[in-house]
């Protein structure tokens, strides 16, 4: 996501896609995307969770349960920020997997956290922000 927003903002010339022959929907890698906001609140309900226990230890996954391949978030974020993003298709990195997504049952079952947030949300909240700061929380280069 950061390189597709730095492609929309203009720092970047185009998009490098990692693999198009993965055994996804459209061979692009898919991930289990989520919006800042709803991780933000996973976490408020975990640490509410570990307030109310008497010690020991405990593990949840925060996500979605859907995947969206890279071109899927290309398109949205072209959507929600009305600029076109170049992009070239590359290799695959080493290392990466066809598709990740978490089972955040746990984390309802234990305390009523899931996302209420989708990708249209995700993508709008993020070029709200990076459209205000092209650059981050670093400065504009000098020249
Ligand atoms: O320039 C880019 C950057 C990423 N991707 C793809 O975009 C997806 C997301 O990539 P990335 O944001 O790097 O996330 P992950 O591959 O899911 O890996 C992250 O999430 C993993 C599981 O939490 C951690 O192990 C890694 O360190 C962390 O980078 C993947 O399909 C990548 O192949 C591209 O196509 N082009």
């Amino acid at each position: 996501m950061p390189f597709v927003q730095q492609v929309a903002v203009g720092r970047r010339e185009c998009l490098s896609v990692f693999g198009n022959d993965y055994n996804t929907p459209d061979g692009a890698g898919v991930r289990d995307y989520i919006h800042v906001d709803d991780l933000a609140e996973g976490h408020i309900c975990a640490l509410k969770k570990i307030l109310s226990m008497e010690g020991g230890c405990i593990t949840h996954n925060l996500g979605s349960g859907h995947g969206f391949s890279v071109l899927d978030m290309l398109k949205a974020f072209e959507e929600a920020s009305g600029k076109p993003i170049p992009y070239k298709m590359g290799d695959r990195r080493p290392g990466d997997l066809a598709t990740v997504i978490a089972n955040a049952a746990k984390a309802k079952a234990d305390f009523g956290w899931e996302t209420k947030r989708g990708l249209e949300e995700m993508c709008k909240s993020a070029w709200n922000w990076q459209s205000k700061n092209p650059y981050g929380y670093e400065d504009a280069p000098k020249d």
